[in-house]
């Protein structure tokens, strides 16, 4: 589905990150972890096509198209979707508004699903705007389940979220991958920012990544590098070829 090769990509003439390389099938939930300021939400972004974040070399290919010079409504249109860490807040528009052009759904259905993150009050209020760390989060979640992306880039979905709606993300997030959907149906792929490893409790992931100064620096099972990098930290993942 996603499929990334030599990919170096510039910030504000600075090269950020270096030598990407990674390959998620269809299907495939896969984690990305490493330090602050290593790099992982600039490949995310990068994905989703931000203007400033420039491709220097290498390619990013999805579903066989080449996003190089893709605009990001044609990516989010071939079905990529994206939760950022910090989502900006956008006056003036109605978050039920914004879903409503943003799909093809009526009044009735987006209502049915903001109720089913408990964000039905939320329809009338500005996108984003004075939510709370949690209510962020479930707006990002409702927009993701109003645009049933094939490929979902989740950039730490437990932050600022309490115990409660920990539980109620997870379950929605393994909604969308389609975890409860046989692996031989199952077509959602996703990539995972955590650095807590919380979403390993509510979903099983296929593959981890440890990103160190713009680098993938390990590849391994997810739960044997969180306990890694738990116990030993991420200079582990630099010793080490294969967790
Ligand atoms: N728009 C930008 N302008 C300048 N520098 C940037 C920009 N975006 C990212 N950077 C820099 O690129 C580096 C990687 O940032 P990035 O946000 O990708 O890290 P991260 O691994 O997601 O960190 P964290 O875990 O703290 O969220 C940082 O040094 C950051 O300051």
């Amino acid at each position: 589905m996603l499929d990334i090769s030599d990919l170096h990509v510039s910030v504000d003439n600075t090269e950020v990150l270096h030598d990407i390389n990674l390959h998620i099938g269809p299907g495939e939930t896969h984690i990305l972890m490493g330090p602050n300021g290593s790099g992982k939400s600039t490949l995310l972004k990068s994905i989703m096509g931000f203007d400033a974040y420039t491709i220097t070399s290498g390619s990013i290919t999805f579903k066989g198209k080449d996003l190089t010079d893709m605009p990001i409504n044609e990516r989010a249109h071939l079905g990529i979707g994206m939760m950022f860490q910090q989502p900006p807040a956008v006056s003036g528009l109605k978050l039920g508004k914004l879903l409503a052009a943003t799909s093809h759904r009526g009044e009735d259905a987006i209502e049915a699903l903001a109720q089913s993150v408990n964000m039905e009050h939320f329809l009338s209020r500005d996108v984003n705007v004075g939510f709370s760390g949690g209510e962020l989060k479930r707006s990002e979640v409702l927009q993701l389940k109003v645009q049933q992306p094939d490929f979902l880039m989740l950039d730490e979905p437990e932050s600022g979220v309490d115990l409660e709606n920990m539980s109620l993300m997870g379950k929605e997030i393994a909604g969308l991958l389609e975890k409860d959907v046989r692996i031989v149906n199952r077509r959602k792929s996703g990539l995972i920012i955590t650095h807590t490893g919380y979403i390993l409790d509510y979903l099983n992931a296929d593959q981890g990544h440890v990103m160190i100064n713009g680098q993938i620096r390990c590849h391994g099972n997810p739960r044997e590098i969180l306990r890694v990098v738990k116990e030993k930290g991420y200079g582990e993942c630099l010793r080490c070829k294969q967790i």
